[in-house]
């Protein structure tokens, strides 16, 4: 079958990913606290076909609450909870540390999940940075090597719980009243360096055996544990070569551990605004996120290597600021922020165009959306996004009536779901218990 483009949707704080979403007209401002605001979003991205929901997590807030709600959901877990139970297809993938949870913790929940989903869950394992979360378990980071050395350990303890419990064991027969196979129900008795634990773990296989694997971190750390353990990478990029380059990485990360590379799937991030025409899509952004845009002209100004002054922002760069202008080697942002500035749009534009995001940002009509992906896909740079609409209620709309349809139309995108596990929809193959081939 020929290679199509995966797609997840990001489902954060229940407005979207502009700091002023909350304040969208259309944005019911309690919808952090609303599970019904979830259930709508995420099935709109099952409308759309799409191969899952990734839920990242913190769990902590630095943002600034007098302005903006917190960056993440409730709880994660008790989100996708509720959202299993009002969608049949879409994949939930949600964040877990492994820094700072017990690997019995999260074999239960996790597989718990997988079995309410029918097959659908996904964890992002992830080892946790930012002393500010650390400070919520009442410790500090842990160096890179003990982070990732405690995450090898967990995710093979965890696998190992999930298989703990024999792929055949549950027999519930009422008539010979024989309810579990107690030869495939057994301990585990592992321990490490960092994490132990016995078992078994008393909750049978899902419609996908176990939940999938996935990963986000960028480190070479993060490329042996992902190459390791993960079917799916949540990435971040900014350029065509840089996500090549990772995704590379990640592709000889597996083979090294003895896996097939196309068992491991790298997703770069894209952030929308999907609107008619330019101009309507900036204007929201300006309304949105444009309190940030003075303190951000400065940061623009020292990409470009130029002062910009914030009093100004309604103008564009004089032809002799364009001249000077370098973009910085030490923020791969620069590039493209300079090739706005010298279409001539005003400062607050530039801005309002996303060029400072954690993410590529597409401001304008599903096209331009559409074929970005394409040509990331076709670079092998990816093998597909997660996208981060700019306010969840209508930007999923727009993402799923407008992209999709052209990313189908091109011979791109799925048009139906094949299967109905998450595993399925990644082409992940098959696992139950730990991988033979890693544990060896
Ligand atoms: C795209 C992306 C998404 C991430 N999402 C999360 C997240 O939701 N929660 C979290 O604790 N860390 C998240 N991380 C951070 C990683 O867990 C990791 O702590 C960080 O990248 C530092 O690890 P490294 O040394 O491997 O780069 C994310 C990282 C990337 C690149």
């Amino acid at each position: 079958m020929t290679r199509q483009i995966l797609i997840g949707m990001h489902l954060g704080n229940g407005y979207g990913n502009l700091p002023g979403a909350w304040r969208a007209p259309a944005v019911d401002p309690t919808s952090y606290t609303s599970f019904d605001a979830k259930v709508r979003h995420a099935q709109a991205a099952e409308r759309g076909k799409l191969q899952f929901l990734f839920l990242p997590d913190g769990p902590t807030h630095v943002g600034d609450i007098a302005n903006e709600p917190p960056n993440f959901n409730l709880d994660v877990m008790v989100t996708l909870a509720a959202i299993a139970r009002e969608t049949s297809h879409i994949g939930l993938v949600a964040t877990g540390s492994t820094t700072f949870n017990e690997p019995f913790n999260l074999a239960r929940q996790f597989k718990a999940l997988d079995v309410l989903s029918h097959g659908r869950t996904g964890w992002n394992a992830v080892t946790s940075s930012g002393e500010d979360v650390a400070a919520n378990y009442g410790q500090h980071i842990p160096s890179s090597p003990e982070r990732y050395g405690r995450a090898h350990e967990t995710v093979q303890l965890v696998q190992a719980l999930w298989g703990s419990w024999g792929e055949t064991a549950w027999v519930h027969d009422k008539a010979t009243g024989r309810f579990a196979d107690p030869e495939q129900v057994a301990p585990i008795s592992l321990g490490g360096e960092y994490v132990a634990s016995r078992g078994p773990l008393y909750i049978p296989p899902s419609e996908q055996g176990q939940p999938v694997v996935f990963h986000a971190g960028g480190s070479p750390n993060a490329h042996e544990f992902a190459g390791r353990w993960a079917n799916a990478v949540i990435g971040a990029a900014f350029t065509i070569d840089d996500a090549r380059a990772q995704r590379a990485a990640f592709r000889e990360a597996a083979k090294r551990a003895g896996r097939n590379p196309d068992e491991i799937k790298f997703f770069a991030g894209l952030m929308t605004t999907i609107t008619a025409d330019k101009r309507e899509g900036l204007d929201r952004r300006i309304t949105l996120s444009g309190r940030t845009f003075p303190q951000r002209a400065a940061y623009l100004g020292r990409m470009l290597g130029l002062y910009l002054d914030p009093a100004r922002l309604d103008e564009p760069l004089s032809a002799a600021q364009l001249s000077e202008a370098r973009p910085s080697p030490g923020d791969p942002r620069s590039v493209h922020a300079l090739k706005i500035a010298r279409q001539g749009w005003t400062v607050r534009d530039i801005l309002a165009h996303g060029v400072i995001d954690y993410h590529p940002v597409i401001v304008g009509p599903a096209a331009e959306a559409a074929d970005h992906m394409q040509e990331w896909f076709e670079a092998d740079a990816v093998d597909g996004f997660w996208v981060s609409p700019d306010i969840y209620d209508g930007g999923v709309d727009a993402f799923v009536d407008g992209v999709v349809p052209i990313l189908q139309d091109r011979g791109l995108f799925h048009r139906e779901y094949d299967g109905a596990t998450l595993r399925d929809h990644l082409g992940a193959p098959a696992q139950y218990g730990v991988d033979p081939r890693i544990t060896r």
